[in-house]
């Protein structure tokens, strides 16, 4: 077992493909999306209420913010996947090219940095999600089986003389802390 993909065991049923690669020196693992899923435009209207209400410098209501916010945060696309590795590699997960230019989708943390020790972890058993937000017009519709990005396996170098990490990886998305 040197590298590659489990599908995590809430989705075994749900007829997903593992990543796969699509020509025969494609770097990239495509990843689908493992559920119908809609991202909202960034450009609603209380969004854009709110952008009016600051740019005239008047006073906006918190619920109204609220709901701007909500609308600007970024969504996970669920994949129903996990990869395992070696303790000296990391898979990245990039945007396809096509996604701004054909759906306005981009990935707002640039790439994510999928961690070896995120596999299996307590809390979601290490699903891997792609962070987008939608910068087009019109709200993105995705369907299962749509491939949205692809996952790369690099290995990383450490530091001299480092501090040896002291936590256990327990989940993502700011399970280390601040
Ligand atoms: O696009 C992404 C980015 C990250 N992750 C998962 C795998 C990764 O191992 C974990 C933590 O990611 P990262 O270290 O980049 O985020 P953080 O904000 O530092 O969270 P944590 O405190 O959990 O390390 O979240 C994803 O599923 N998709
Ligand atoms: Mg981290």
């Amino acid at each position: 077992m040197t590298r590659g993909f489990e599908i995590v065991s809430s989705y075994t049923d749900k007829d997903l493909r593992v990543p796969y690669r699509s020509t025969q020196q494609a770097a990239g693992y495509d990843f689908e999306s493992a559920v119908d899923f809609t991202v909202p435009s960034i450009w609603k209207l209380n969004f854009l209420k709110v952008l009016w209400a600051i740019w005239h410098q008047e006073t906006v209501s918190a619920a109204e913010t609220d709901k701007a916010k909500a609308i600007l945060k970024p969504f996970l696309i669920p994949t129903g996947i996990k990869a395992y590795m070696g303790a000296d590699e990391v898979l990245i997960l990039a945007n396809r090219s096509s996604n701004p230019l054909k759906r306005g989708l981009v990935i707002p943390n640039g790439i994510g940095v999928i961690d070896a020790d995120y596999y299996n972890n307590d809390s979601n058993e290490g699903e891997i999600f792609m962070q987008v937000l939608n910068f087009g017009l019109t709200d993105v519709l995705i369907k299962k089986g749509d491939r949205i990005g692809q996952g790369i396996f690099l290995n990383y170098l450490t530091a001299d003389n480092e501090a040896q990490p002291r936590q256990q990886r327990k989940g993502g998305f700011g399970s280390s802390g601040r």
